[in-house]
């Protein structure tokens, strides 16, 4: 379990993230969804024990990322958005390298090392320097790197950012495995629809703060919502309240009137033509993914329900 603890940090007078908390339970997987620069990767470098905290703390099953550090991030893999690994060495080798500060002879690691190569996709690529691999083969070497420990809990830092449809496909299913197997998983993103068919609940953050939580049954009892958005040509009055009310609950903004149901536009707009209203725009409307996401981070994109 993920048990993040009202973190804060502040790099001088920026505040990157401010008492972010929540968990990740095992056998569940999190969205962190929130735009660039939101701190989802401050909030996970800091899980990972790569980044002290200014304030708060992180539990790994049970252990402090800060107080007891070793413990807690040999519990928790990590791949971070951007694995910079430019060593000018082969990649089975610098594993075995990374696989001796657990611990492991070097023969048990070159085992391992092939294994989990091959686990993750690196199959062949063994022998390639780690500076010649491309972002993606350097996300898999970093999964390969965080798997030696058998950790329960994992930290996937925008990784599907720039990977092909298989690689893709790779680490979502990777995720549900993992899932399956009882672990907890954290899958950052700043695409709602990107995760939307993976997680089971949804943290959203902006500027740094959680704003919502929900779980991913609330979301899409959200997303069913479709309603008709007229505009007139002068503001709404009584009447048209009385006209528009008969096909549903109805919310009301200077000229604009929105139905929430599934109704026919042209009965209503012949109903308001016939009192004798001028309709300058009407249109049927469906509450997405994208539109819930600006809603809960307070911006209105177009379409934006009133
Ligand atoms: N080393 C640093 N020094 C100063 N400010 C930083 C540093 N690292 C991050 N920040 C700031 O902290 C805030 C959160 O950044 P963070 O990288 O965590 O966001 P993010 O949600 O992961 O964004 P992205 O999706 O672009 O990766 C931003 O305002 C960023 O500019």
């Amino acid at each position: 379990m993920i048990d993040i603890q009202s973190i804060t940090k502040n790099y001088g007078s920026n505040i990157a993230i401010k008492d972010v908390s929540f968990k990740v339970n095992n056998g569940e997987i999190v969205g962190f969804v929130g735009l660039n620069g939101a701190g989802k990767s401050t909030t996970i470098n800091i899980s990972a024990g790569v980044l002290n905290p200014t304030s708060g703390d992180v539990l790994i099953d049970g252990y402090s990322i800060t107080k007891d550090k070793k413990k807690a991030s040999m519990n928790v893999g990590w791949v971070p958005e951007l694995p910079i690994f430019e060593q000018d060495v082969k990649a089975l080798d610098y594993f075995v390298y990374i696989a001796g500060f657990y611990g492991i002879s070097k023969s048990e690691a070159i085992k391992r090392g092939k294994e989990l190569f091959e686990e993750v996709g690196l199959k062949g690529v063994e022998d390639r320097k780690l500076n010649q691999y491309s972002q993606g083969m350097k996300k898999r070497f970093a999964l390969a790197t965080s798997l030696i420990s058998e950790p329960k809990n994992f930290l996937f830092d925008e990784v599907l950012n720039g990977l092909d449809p298989e690689g893709i496909s790779f680490f979502r299913n990777l995720a549900l495995k993992f899932k399956s197997q009882g672990k907890a998983i954290l899958f950052s993103s700043h695409i709602l629809t990107e995760v939307e068919s993976l997680v089971d609940k949804v943290v959203f953050i902006n500027k740094g703060r959680i704003v919502k939580e929900m779980t991913m049954n609330e979301i899409r009892n959200y997303e069913i919502g479709t309603g008709l958005r007229i505009i007139l040509e002068k503001n709404v009055d009584e009447k048209v309240k009385e006209i528009c009310s008969k096909f549903g609950n109805i919310s009301v903004q200077g000229n604009i009137v929105i139905i929430h149901s599934d109704v026919d536009m042209l009965e209503v707009l012949q109903e308001l033509y016939n009192a004798g209203y001028k309709v300058s725009d009407i249109g049927k409307i469906h509450t997405n993914l994208e539109e819930l996401f600006f809603k809960i981070i307070g911006m209105n994109n177009q379409q934006a329900l009133i």
